[in-house]
């Protein structure tokens, strides 16, 4: 691990955006009485950015629970409060998914779970540069294709998406890899993991459990991709109501009939699971297909002309099975040695070059305008890009290793 990193606050910072260094924390007085000091905890055996807190109020210095992914020690970091509720973390030397984060202070978020906890609470979100395409719902009755034509989708644009792996109680077939087609797991460990708020949605489908972990979304996400869910109507109608935006297709079969013989043809359930899976279809069927929930809904009659309307809503093909939509991630390197400073919803990064004679272009912007989300997922759509050549004296502080 590098060497604790000093920080050193610039003359002019009055405003209470950040404030200087203490050893190898950054110190940050935020408007609700309260000082957050983040990163390293001092004690040797925490490899991730710790945060504790001190109440003015009573000089006490508490340490949060803390919610999400904390983000792994670098050898610098800086921050800056954004607002109320957040502080923005830029660690130094780090990849693209894993150099801006948001320490959430005050968020909706964390009120709630401090309301839950009766403790000081605070989350991590990590942020996503780039135009982060918002996750597609695929639903439908079991054995109507979903699965198939998320397949070939995967198989046609593997850059393009990823799949969110759910989490089952349900007891894996034998073609059934676990960790790719599901996390195979047991009831108690589930319906723990549920009460410690891990699943961004769940429900009991066919008599097991199924649920999205927020983790399963968030690695489909880190890879610059876009995140495919297979769930049920249920699932569907969580996700809805939760802050996960996202599109929301319903897949009907042609025929109640045309169900059943895909079903068995299929071969993966006993007769009695059959039944039960045809039982819980209509009435997926009827909630599918009235008006409000999905956002569109595909018969999947032939198959290859319902992958094409799927590709078409996606807006990744103009019918001819050509994409059209393909989307790269952006690389992020942010120096050691920077300042930063907040304009707006924009944050100025000057990366200095003491060695160099005259200021290199090393001026970039993070413009935090179109962010979406946050804990306990990822906060997207950060935008990142070159502004010019330096500028000095800048309202910002200098991170020095
Ligand atoms: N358009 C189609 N015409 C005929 N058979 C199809 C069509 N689409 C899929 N199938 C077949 O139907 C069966 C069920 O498909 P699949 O496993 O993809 O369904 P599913 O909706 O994912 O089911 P579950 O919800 O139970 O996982 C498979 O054997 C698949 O090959
Ligand atoms: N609400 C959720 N439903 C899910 C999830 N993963 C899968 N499913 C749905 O369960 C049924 C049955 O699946 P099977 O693999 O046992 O045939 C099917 O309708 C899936 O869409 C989930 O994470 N959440």
């Amino acid at each position: 691990m590098g060497e604790a990193p000093a920080f050193i606050a610039d003359d002019d910072v009055s405003n209470g955006l950040l404030l200087k260094s203490k050893g190898c924390e950054t110190i940050i007085n935020m408007g609700c009485n309260k000082t957050f000091a983040i990163g390293a905890m001092g004690n040797g055996s925490d490899s991730s950015i710790g945060v504790r807190i001190l109440d003015k109020s009573t000089s006490e210095w508490v340490i949060p629970t803390v919610f999400g992914t904390k983000p792994a020690l670098s050898k610098g970091h800086s921050a800056i409060v954004l607002d109320e509720d957040r502080i923005l973390v830029i660690k130094s030397n780090s990849t693209s998914d894993d150099c801006f984060w948001f320490l959430e202070v005050n968020t909706a978020f964390v009120r709630e779970q401090r309301a839950r906890l009766g403790t000081e609470v605070v989350a991590w979100s990590k942020g996503v540069v780039g135009e982060a395409q918002i996750p597609v719902v695929i639903s439908g009755p079991s054995g109507v294709g979903k699965g198939t034509l998320i397949a070939k989708l995967m198989e046609e644009f593997p850059m393009l998406f990823g799949f969110s792996v759910s989490h089952t109680t349900r007891a894996p077939r034998d073609n059934e890899q676990n960790g790719f087609h599901y996390h195979f797991t047991e009831r108690h460990v589930m319906e723990k993991d549920i009460q410690d708020r891990k699943f961004l949605e769940f429900a009991a489908v066919h008599g097991n459990l199924y649920g999205t972990s927020v983790e399963s979304v968030e690695i489909v996400t880190d890879q610059g991709k876009r995140c495919i869910l297979d769930i049920d109507v249920q699932g569907a109608r969580s996700v809805r109501a939760s802050s996960l935006e996202a599109i929301l297709v319903f897949i009907r079969p042609p025929s109640f009939e045309q169900l059943e013989k895909r079903l068995r043809a299929r071969g993966t359930e006993t007769e009695e699971q059959i039944q039960k899976r045809l039982r819980n279809a209509k009435a997926e069927i009827d909630q599918g297909t009235s008006p409000g929930l999905f956002d569109h809904c595909l018969i999947n009659d032939d198959l290859e002309m319902c992958y094409e309307n799927l590709k078409k809503l996606l807006g990744l093909s103009d019918g001819s099975g050509k994409a059209t939509n393909l989307s790269v991630p952006e690389t992020v390197h942010v120096p050691l040695e920077h300042t930063i400073s907040k304009i707006d919803k924009k944050i100025l990064i000057n990366c200095t070059a003491p060695q160099q004679e005259k200021p290199a272009n090393n001026m970039f912007v993070l413009d935090l305008s179109s962010i979406k989300g946050g804990a306990p997922g990822r906060t997207r759509g950060l935008n990142f890009y070159a502004a010019g050549p330096s500028l000095t004296g800048t309202n910002g502080f200098k991170m020095a290793s």
